[in-house]
Parts: structure tokens; C-alpha cells; sequence
């Protein structure tokens, strides 16, 4: 069997956030999350599913990171959340929630395990979105805060820093489509989200900089490979289009410091001009020490007039294999975006912050025998392998997800974890695909 070798250095993780898998909404002073409440309304969410108890982990944190042990991580990324620092969302400090990762952080380090924390995985104070959210520019004040206190209490220890997971799905699926918290749909609204979450994330790197800390600071975006369906014009302009939609609303202003010129143009002349202020953008593209990817499929454009979204259609091959989100199966959709990032974005180390994928799992006998999802990540990862022997500079792979846990509209019914949780009881059970992990990571290669 030939063995794929990765760098010495190569960091082998895990995934997770705040609201997916803690549980204890109401807990040691936590306040209310915008996703408290998104769960609590009826119909929202699969099954009307909440996150009051999730996974647990609040209490558990210490059964699971024994379990990381066990697989040989050697890197975890979680995120914060931000109503346990703090309940208001700005304010009174809730020390109880504090000391929950300051603990958190210290026995991931005793364990060997590197902590990566994002600081924001979407549970938004409710108190904030009282008062517009990330739709009022003045939320980026109280964002700044909140990460000085972070920087302030963890910044000595945790090395590696997120400022936002996906600010395009908080963006477009929060405030466009209306399928996430806090559930609204206004285009226009979600364009000056997204803008005011890229003004936070630049504040925020500022702020580090100037707190002189030693660690690394980036940012997370959902990344996809979009491919032409043929090569009519209308399909090669209607990928243009997506590719400008999914990709450069957030990759552009970050490395580019401006938005998509086509689409930009597009939203102007339909929603007229967002609240740009005087060096924004200059803020928003300053240097970073890595750009965070969350990849798990491509996008296949053609052009359908009667498309809803400016004649673009998503085309979904018969003879593909799909996970259980109904999500393509495209691995060298990897490989393509990490070389066309290297090439035309930045040179700056890259970390799949987030790959994997929901399969129904079943447990028979204590056992899941996950076959699909080892594949799937072997795939994955053979696409990183082959950028990296290309010259571009992947520096971590972090799969999604460490468990089982909360998937957002899909409530409990998806499950993407290398461990299986048993909702009913708690119990966690290593997945097949978390023992063949633990090889992967202890040889540092993979087998093919
Ligand atoms: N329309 N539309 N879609 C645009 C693409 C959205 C794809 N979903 C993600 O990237 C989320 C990311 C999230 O960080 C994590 O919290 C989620 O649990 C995983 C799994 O869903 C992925």
C-alpha cells in the first residue's frame, strides 16, 4: 500500500461550536443567544429541536476531551459563546462562563491538545439583536469588547484565533433567506450585515495587534469550487455570477479590500448604496496570519432564466454520490480551491478549519461502522495532499464534526461526528471513522 506522507509539522484536528454541542442555555448566568430563541419558535427547526441540552458538553468537557486524546488530536477548534461571557452582550462579565473555558483551555492543554477558538459561531447575544444586530454598526463596538475580554483572560495561552465562522451564512442565511437566526429576509439588510461583521473582523485584528499578543489571527469563510456547466456563455457568466456571490463577497474585501465588482454593481442598482464608512476597507483587508476553510462541496452553475437568483442554477449530477445533506460529493473541489486561493488570493498559510460530512450512522451492537465518511475524508484528504505537493501552503485539516451534534434547521437529525452521541443517554461512542482518524494522525499519512 502506498503511504501519502504529510508534513511533520501538519496539524491534525477537530471541529466544533458553542451552541452545537454545550447545551446549558440557561446555566451559570449565560444569557439568551439569538439561537435560544431561533429554537425555541416553533417550526424553525427539525423536529423543533433546541440546543438546551445538545450534546451536553458544558458538563461533559472533560469525558470529551479524553476522547480527543484517545483519537490523537492534535488541535481542537471551538468557538465561544458570547452570552455566556456575556449575558447582555455587552456589560457585566459573567465570570462563571468565563472560568468554563478558561478550564476548558487548561486541560487541553494538559491533554496536548492545541485550543483554536472562534469567536463567533452565530449565537449572538439576543440583547444585541434587540437592537438591530449585525445589522447596527454599533454591534461592532460591543464585538470588540467582547474579544478584549477573551484576548485579556485566554490570550497568553491559545495561539491560534477565528474572528467569524462563515460570515456568509450568518449573513445571507440569518438576514437574506431567513432559514437561520434570527430568521429574517431582506437582502439589503443581509448586505449590510455582512458588511458590518467584515468591519468586526478588522477591528477585532486591530485590537490584537495592538494587544501585541504572540499568537495567530484569521478569519473562517465557506468556501466552494463552482464549475461552468458547459461553456455557453450565459452558464460560463451565470458560474462568474455564483462564483462572485459565494466566494468573492467575503474573499475580496479581505484580500482585495473591495466587493465583486459584477455582483456589487448588481446590488446597487437593485438595493441602492450600503453604509460604507471612510476606511472600512482598509480595515477590513489588513493583514491576517491565515485564512480559515470550511470546504464540503462544489457548486455546478448553469444559466436558468427562471432561476429566483439573477439566472443562477445549481445542477446536481445523477451519477454523483451525495451525503445526507444532499450535498455533492467533489473532493477535487478541494484540491481546486486551495490551488485557485494560493493563486489568486493570498500566500498566507491556509487551514481546512472545517470538512466532513453527515451520513445516517447507525449503531449496531456499540459499533458504527461509518465506511462512507472514511472515504469521504480520505478523498479529502488526498486532495490536500496533492495542493500541498503543489506548493500551497495547508498547514491543519479540522474535521466536522469532533460528535454528533445540533445541525441548525436539521435540528439532531444529521449526524456529521466522528463520535456518535445517544441523545437519550449521552453516551459517546467512537465512530469507525474516528478509530481509522487515529491511525491517520498517528502515522501522519494515509494509505491508498
Ligand atoms: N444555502 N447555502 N449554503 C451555503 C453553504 C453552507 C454550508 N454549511 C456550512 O458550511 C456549515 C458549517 C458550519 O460552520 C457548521 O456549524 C455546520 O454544522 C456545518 C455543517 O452544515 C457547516
Amino acid at each position: 500500500m502506498t503511504k501519502l506522507q504529510f508534513p511533520l509539522d501538519f496539524v491534525w484536528g477537530s471541529a466544533t461550536s458553542s451552541y452545537q454541542i454545550e447545551g446549558a442555555y440557561d446555566e451559570d448566568g449565560k444569557g439568551e443567544s439569538i439561537w435560544d430563541i431561533f429554537s425555541h419558535t416553533l417550526g424553525k427547526i427539525n423536529n423543533n429541536d433546541t440546543g438546551d441540552v445538545a450534546c451536553d458538553h458544558y458538563h461533559r468537557y472533560k469525558e470529551d476531551i479524553e476522547l480527543m486524546k484517545e483519537i490523537g488530536l492534535d488541535s481542537y477548534r471551538f468557538s465561544i459563546s458570547w452570552p455566556r461571557i456575556l449575558p447582555n452582550g455587552k456589560g457585566e462579565i459573567n465570570q462563571k462562563g468565563l472560568n468554563f473555558y478558561k478550564e476548558l483551555v487548561d486541560q487541553l492543554l494538559e491533554a496536548g491538545i492545541e485550543p483554536v477558538i472562534t469567536l463567533y459561531h452565530w449565537d449572538l447575544p439576543q440583547a444585541l439583536q434587540e437592537e438591530g444586530g449585525w445589522a447596527n454598526r454599533d454591534t461592532i463596538k460591543y464585538f470588540v469588547k467582547y474579544a478584549e475580554v477573551l484576548f485579556d483572560e485566554l490570550g497568553a495561552k491559545v495561539s491560534q484565533w477565528i474572528t467569524h465562522n462563515e460570515p456568509w451564512v450568518v449573513s445571507f442565511l440569518g438576514y437574506a433567506e431567513g432559514e437561520h437566526a434570527p430568521g429574517i429576509k431582506d437582502r439589503k439588510q443581509a448586505l449590510q450585515v455582512a458588511h458590518n461583521l467584515l468591519v468586526s473582523h478588522g477591528l477585532v485584528v486591530k485590537k490584537f495587534r495592538e494587544l501585541d499578543l504572540t499568537g495567530d489571527i484569521g478569519i473562517t469563510l465557506n468556501l466552494t469550487s463552482v464549475y461552468s456547466y458547459s461553456e455557453t456563455d450565459k452558464d460560463q457568466e451565470a458560474a462568474q455570477l455564483m462564483e462572485e456571490y459565494i466566494n468573492g463577497w467575503f474573499l475580496d474585501p479581505v484580500f482585495k479590500g473591495s466587493y465583486p465588482k459584477k455582483l456589487a454593481q448588481i446590488y446597487e442598482n437593485q438595493f441602492g448604496k450600503i453604509d460604507i464608512q471612510a476606511g472600512d476597507m482598509d480595515l477590513i483587508s489588513q493583514e491576517i496570519d491565515f485564512l480559515g476553510i470550511n470546504y464540503y462541496s462544489r457548486a455546478l452553475i448553469n444559466y436558468n432564466p427562471n432561476s429566483k437568483f439573477y439566472g443562477i442554477e445549481s445542477i446536481k449530477p445523477a451519477e454523483s454520490d451525495y451525503t445526507a445533506m444532499n450535498w455533492e460529493i467533489y473532493p477535487d473541489g478541494l484540491y481546486d480551491l486551495l490551488t485557485k486561493l494560493n493563486q489568486e488570493y493570498t500566500n498566507k498559510p491556509l487551514y481546512i478549519t472545517e470538512n466532513g460530512a453527515a451520513f445516517d450512522d447507525q449503531i449496531i451492537a456499540g459499533q458504527v461502522n461509518d465506511q462512507r465518511r472514511i472515504n469521504y475524508l480520505k478523498e479529502h484528504f488526498k486532495s490536500v495532499y496533492r495542493a500541498i505537493q503543489d506548493g500551497v501552503p495547508v498547514r491543519g485539516y479540522y474535521v466536522w464534526s469532533l460528535m454528533d451534534n445540533f445541525e441548525w434547521a436539521y435540528g439532531y437529525s444529521k449526524r456529521f461526528g466522528l463520535i456518535y452521541v445517544d441523545y437519550n443517554t449521552q453516551k459517546r461512542t467512537l465512530k469507525d471513522s474516528a478509530y481509522w482518524y487515529q491511525q491517520v494522525i498517528e502515522e501522519n499519512s494515509i494509505g491508498i
